[in-house]
């Protein structure tokens, strides 16, 4: 049955404050590029012209003969313009480019679009700008929260360009951060999109643009090309009305009703951010719950904290398969539900706009990987060992060429993929390496915030259960913190979940004040394989946060060694960041 819900609040006067529409293909065709670098394109112009049939060096020939005898694919010739090419500047190529310099690999980097890729222009950093704003906003209108603190304010206002600003203004410094870094270390920052000639040579150029392109060659080629927005089949995207988080972040505009379909990272912080100044928002969750990538139990306490409280409501269980733009001022943007079990549909929602927040896909086509013999999966991304080197067709790493990033699908996160970076540096300079990806934190920059490293409850007992060991869980609530208390904080609360057997920590989840900043400790145990019982000898500033987890450490409660005289059982797995 398909019934129509109406949007009473959608309004001529929201609609009429929008901007201009702008496409999404418009940013992968710019060529205004951030970080040319005029000489590093005038190098590569020239490297093109002057390259002949096998591989000719440009500059730079390395003396190391473990480096000069290999290239069986391309390059008969015994050197190369570079040690090391890495494709694509998002924070993944440029956490494996720091590296490489530090390791004296000669490397650069070929970059499609802008410096910073994602994280820094279009993600992380603008996102966060704009949480804290309003997250800023947030506070001092709790007037009952300030009050208790004895501090009263008069009306707060805010101007929506301004906080706009605020995080385009940061995007922009920390892109040019960025590229200062490279620069002042000696990387060569190619422009044009790249793509695959073959192991070790690498053409880029950009559409319509015949003075920028050329190719190089490397002894070794990381792909960190990243991942664009996933926007489901139905959906079209106006930019406007119907949009991603690449335009939302511009907050060209504040809908009185906002529909976010997915309740993920995306999904939650925006509408902490929404909510803080003044939407309505609608979660549509294909899952029969919001936030189904949490803990339950965390999950349960974000929804008494950062969504019962708001002026927030959620539609489970059901997919948004047709969305319809709106026409500012005109008419508004009706969503098609049906139901993820039966298929059916089962409403229209109508409301002022819609934000697609439902994953991302690689951004991987284009690059031409067959021509290294490798192929991306089903949904584009490219298959990689542990080691992060490409798998190929037959099923072998393919020689010389890493992906990390986004583009390999393994934690989508700027952190992972900048780890991932220095993992394949240490490969390349022949330190077999493998990332935990266990110890790798995340964290949802709401107000609260929740963090985590590891596994779930249900997860750890799931693994329990098969493996057959006894799960340890321990709480603390921030209620107990003397810190958070004088914040007047107190909603929050960490939980560890362990092995009662070794004390190995399975996973760690903390929601409260500073929750982001609270959880490496945990991670960093993880990563260093310390178990619960090392942590509990850990001392922490008095009254601080960090003090919710010294007490969840001190909690645990581990079985007594099995053998006489054992100071402590060793972790079942090895969980470290080290050496394969
Ligand atoms: C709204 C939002 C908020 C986020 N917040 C967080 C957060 O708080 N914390 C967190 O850890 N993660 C966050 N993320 C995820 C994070 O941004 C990504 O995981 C991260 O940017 C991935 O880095 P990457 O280097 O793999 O790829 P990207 O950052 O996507 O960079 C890839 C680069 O490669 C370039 N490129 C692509 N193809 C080619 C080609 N053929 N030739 C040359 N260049 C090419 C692209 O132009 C791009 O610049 C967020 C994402 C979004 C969308
Ligand atoms: N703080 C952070 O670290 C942070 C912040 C933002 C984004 N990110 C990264 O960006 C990536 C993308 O984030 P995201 O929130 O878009 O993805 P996500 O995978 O975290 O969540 C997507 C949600 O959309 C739902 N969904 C998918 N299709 C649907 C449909 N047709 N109808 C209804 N629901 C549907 C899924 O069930 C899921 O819950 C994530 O991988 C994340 O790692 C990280």
């Amino acid at each position: 049955m398909v019934s129509m819900t109406t949007n009473a609040g959608f309004r001529a006067q929201a609609r009429a404050a929008m901007a201009a529409p702008r496409s999404a293909a418009v940013r992968r065709s710019s060529p205004s590029l951030v970080g040319a670098s005029e000489s590093a394109l005038t190098t590569n112009r020239k490297s093109l012209y002057n390259r002949n049939a096998t591989c000719r060096m440009i500059g730079h020939v390395d003396p190391r003969p473990e480096l000069r005898s290999h290239g069986p694919v391309s390059c008969r010739a015994a050197s190369y313009d570079y040690d090391v090419c890495i494709i694509g500047c998002g924070v993944g190529g440029h956490g494996a480019a720091l590296h490489a310099v530090q390791q004296g690999l000669k490397t650069c980097i070929i970059e499609g679009h802008d410096i910073g890729g994602t994280c820094v222009n279009r993600g992380c950093v603008p996102s966060k700008a704009l949480l804290a704003a309003s997250g800023r906003i947030r506070e001092m209108q709790n007037e009952m929260h300030l009050k208790a603190m004895g501090i009263q304010v008069g009306s707060v206002s805010f101007d929506r360009q301004g906080v706009a600003d605020h995080a385009s203004q940061l995007a922009s410094n920390i892109q040019g951060n960025l590229k200062n870094s490279l620069v002042a270390i000696g990387v060569d920052i190619h422009v044009g999109m790249a793509k695959f000639v073959d192991n070790h040579t690498i053409a880029y150029g950009l559409p319509g643009r015949v003075d920028v392109g050329g190719q190089v060659t490397a002894k070794d080629v990381i792909i960190a090309t990243g991942s664009v927005p996933f926007v489901p089949p139905g959906i079209k995207i106006d930019g406007k009305t119907v949009f991603t988080s690449d335009h939302a972040l511009k907050l060209e505009w504040i809908p009185e009703w906002v529909a976010i379909i997915g309740s993920g990272y995306i999904g939650l912080e925006f509408s902490d951010v929404y909510t803080a100044l003044g939407s309505e928002v609608t979660f549509i969750e294909a899952v029969d719950k919001i936030m189904p990538g949490f803990d339950n139990e965390i999950a349960r306490l974000a929804q008494r904290t950062l969504i019962t409280p708001r002026n927030i409501d959620s539609r489970t269980g059901v997919l948004a398969t047709n969305v319809k733009q709106g026409v500012p001022g005109v008419k508004p943007v009706e969503i098609e539900l049906t139901d993820f079990n039966t298929k059916e549909v089962v409403d229209v929602m109508e409301v002022d706009a819609c934000l697609v927040a439902t994953g991302r896909v690689p951004f991987t086509q284009g690059l031409s990987i067959d021509k290294i013999g490798a192929e991306t999966d089903r949904r584009g991304f490219v298959p990689v060992t542990d080691k992060m080197e490409v798998l190929g067709k037959d099923g072998k790493p393919v020689p010389h060429v890493y992906c990390i990033g986004d583009a390999n699908g393994k934690y989508m996160l700027a952190h992972a993929a900048s780890a991932q970076g220095i993992s394949a540096i240490e490969n390349i300079k022949g330190r077999p390496h493998v990332l935990n990806h266990n110890s790798v934190p995340a964290a949802c920059f709401t107000h609260p915030e929740v963090s985590f490293v590891g596994l779930t409850e249900e997860q750890a007992r799931e693994k329990a259960e098969e493996e057959k060991f006894e799960v340890g869980v321990v709480k603390t609530s921030f209620k107990a913190n003397s810190k958070a208390l004088a914040e007047l904080e107190g909603d929050g609360m960490a939980k560890a979940i362990f092995r009662k057997d070794t004390g190995e920590i399975l996973g760690v989840w903390i929601i409260g004040l500073h929750a982001a900043d609270l959880i490496h400790e945990a991670s960093n145990a993880v990563a260093t394989n310390q178990t619960i019982q090392d942590l509990k000898f850990n001392v922490h500033a008095h009254p601080t946060l960090s003090e919710v987890l010294d007490e969840l450490f001190k909690h645990a409660e581990v079985d007594p060694p099995k053998q006489e005289g054992a100071k402590k059982s060793p972790p079942a797995k090895s969980a470290a960041a080290a050496p394969a």
